[in-house]
C-alpha cells in the first residue's frame, strides 16, 4: 500500500468517527433548540462561543495547528446556529413596514398559517433571510401605477436570495373613521400622499383637510387612537378590523386596475415554474447589450420584462433585469444561461416562479 492508500484509509476512519461525533453533537444541539425556544432564549450566546473556543482549543497539542483548528470550531459554531434558526424560523415570514400595511396583508395571503414578523427596511428583511432568521420575506416588486420599487432590484442584485414566487396584490383604499362616524363628520384626512394621490376623485370637493403620513396603516393607527369622529384615514379594509374603525367608503382609489406585485425570496433557488429572472450586466463594448438580446431571442425565448438601473458606485454603468417565459429544468435554459455568461460581464440567476397567463386573470 502507498504511502497515500495509507494516509487515505486513516483519514477515512477518522472521517466515519467525526460523521458520527457530527450526528451526536448535532442530537445534543436539538436538546439546545427545545430548551432555548420553551425559553425564549437567543440562538446566539456568546459567552458559551468563548468558552467553548477557549477549552477546545486547550485540547490541541501542537501549535501549528491551532489556526486551523480555530477556524474549524469556528464553522462548527456556525452550523449550529444555522441550523438552530432553520428549525426555530422555518414557519416565520417576514415583510417591511407595519401591521395592515400592504407588504403585511399580501404575507397574511400567500401564507395564512404562518408566523410574521415585521422590520424597519426591505434591507433587513433580506438580511433575515440570508440569516435564517425567516424562511422567506415578502417584498412589493412593482406597482402598476407607480412603477418598480428600485431599491428592490438594487438589493436583489447584491443579496443571495431568490425569488420562489410572486404574488399580483390588488390595492384598494378605503376611508376608515371611527366607531360611529359618518361622512359628514369627516374634516380631517390622513394617509400616506400615494394613497391621497390614488384616492384625488373621491377627495374632490368635499372640503376635507388632507394629512400626508408616512404609511397608511399608521394613518389608520393615529386615527383609532385619537378616537375623535372628524378624523378619517384612507387605508387597507384590513385596517378597519386590526385598529377597530368603520368603513366610511370603500375603494375609493381612481384606478381599479392598481395592483402591486410582490416577489416571495428565499434562500433556495426553486426550479419548478413558468417564468424566471435574470440580472445581468453587460461588458464595456460597443453592441455588448445587443448581444446579450441576441442570445435571447437566439434561444427562442419570449422575453417578457426588461428593466434598467445604473450601477451604485459606477456611474454611467448599467445593468439589467429580465423576465423570461421558461422552465429552469429544460436544458435550453442551462444553454441559455451558460451562453448569457459568455457575453455579459455578470450574470445572475434570480429565481423561478409561475406566473399565470393573462388570459387567466
Ligand atoms: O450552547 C448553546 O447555547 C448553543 O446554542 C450551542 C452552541 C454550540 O453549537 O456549541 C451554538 C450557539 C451558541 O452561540 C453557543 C453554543
Amino acid at each position: 500500500m502507498s504511502l497515500l492508500d495509507d494516509a487515505r484509509k486513516r483519514i477515512n476512519e477518522v472521517d466515519a468517527q467525526m460523521a458520527d461525533l457530527f450526528e451526536q453533537r448535532m442530537q445534543a444541539v436539538e436538546d439546545v433548540i427545545r430548551y432555548k425556544v420553551e425559553h425564549q432564549m437567543d440562538v446566539l450566546d456568546t459567552g458559551r462561543e468563548k468558552d467553548v473556543l477557549k477549552r477546545n482549543m486547550g485540547l490541541i497539542k501542537q501549535d501549528k495547528y491551532k489556526d486551523s483548528y480555530l477556524a474549524f470550531m469556528e464553522d462548527m459554531l456556525k452550523i449550529s446556529k444555522d441550523y438552530q434558526k432553520s428549525v426555530i424560523y422555518h414557519d416565520t415570514v417576514g415583510y417591511q413596514g407595519v401591521q395592515g400595511a400592504f407588504s403585511h396583508i399580501a404575507s397574511e395571503k400567500v401564507f395564512p398559517y404562518r408566523k410574521k414578523r415585521n422590520f424597519a427596511s426591505f434591507e433587513d428583511v433580506f438580511q433575515a433571510v440570508c440569516q435564517n432568521e425567516i424562511a422567506y420575506g415578502v417584498i412589493p416588486f412593482e406597482n402598476s401605477f407607480t412603477g418598480e420599487v428600485g431599491e428592490v432590484l438594487d438589493l436583489l442584485l447584491r443579496y443571495d436570495v431568490y425569488i420562489q414566487q410572486i404574488y399580483d396584490l390588488k390595492i384598494s383604499q378605503n376611508l376608515l373613521g371611527v366607531k360611529g362616524a359618518t361622512l359628514q363628520d369627516i374634516k380631517q384626512v390622513y394617509s400616506k400622499d400615494q394613497a391621497i394621490y390614488q384616492s384625488k376623485q373621491f377627495l374632490e370637493g368635499r372640503g376635507y383637510e388632507l394629512i400626508p403620513y408616512p404609511n397608511t396603516a399608521l394613518a389608520a393607527e393615529y386615527v383609532a387612537k385619537q378616537n375623535d369622529k372628524t378624523k378619517a384615514a384612507i387605508a387597507a379594509k384590513e385596517n378597519a378590523e386590526l385598529y377597530g374603525l368603520d368603513i366610511l367608503a370603500e375603494d375609493i382609489n381612481t384606478s381599479e386596475q392598481n395592483t402591486t406585485r410582490f416577489i416571495i425570496i428565499g434562500k433556495k433557488l426553486v426550479k419548478e415554474g413558468n417564468r424566471f429572472s435574470m440580472i445581468f450586466t453587460a461588458k464595456h463594448e460597443a453592441g455588448a447589450l445587443v448581444k446579450a438580446m441576441e442570445v435571447i431571442s437566439k434561444h427562442g425565448f419570449n422575453m417578457e420584462s426588461i428593466k434598467s438601473r445604473s450601477i451604485k458606485n459606477k456611474p454611467w454603468a448599467y445593468y439589467f433585469y429580465v423576465e423570461i417565459d421558461g422552465n429552469l429544468q429544460d436544458t435550453k435554459v442551462v444553454e441559455l444561461l451558460m451562453e448569457m455568461n459568455e457575453v455579459c460581464e455578470d450574470v445572475k440567476l434570480l429565481g423561478a416562479y409561475t406566473k399565470e397567463s393573462r388570459d387567466e386573470k
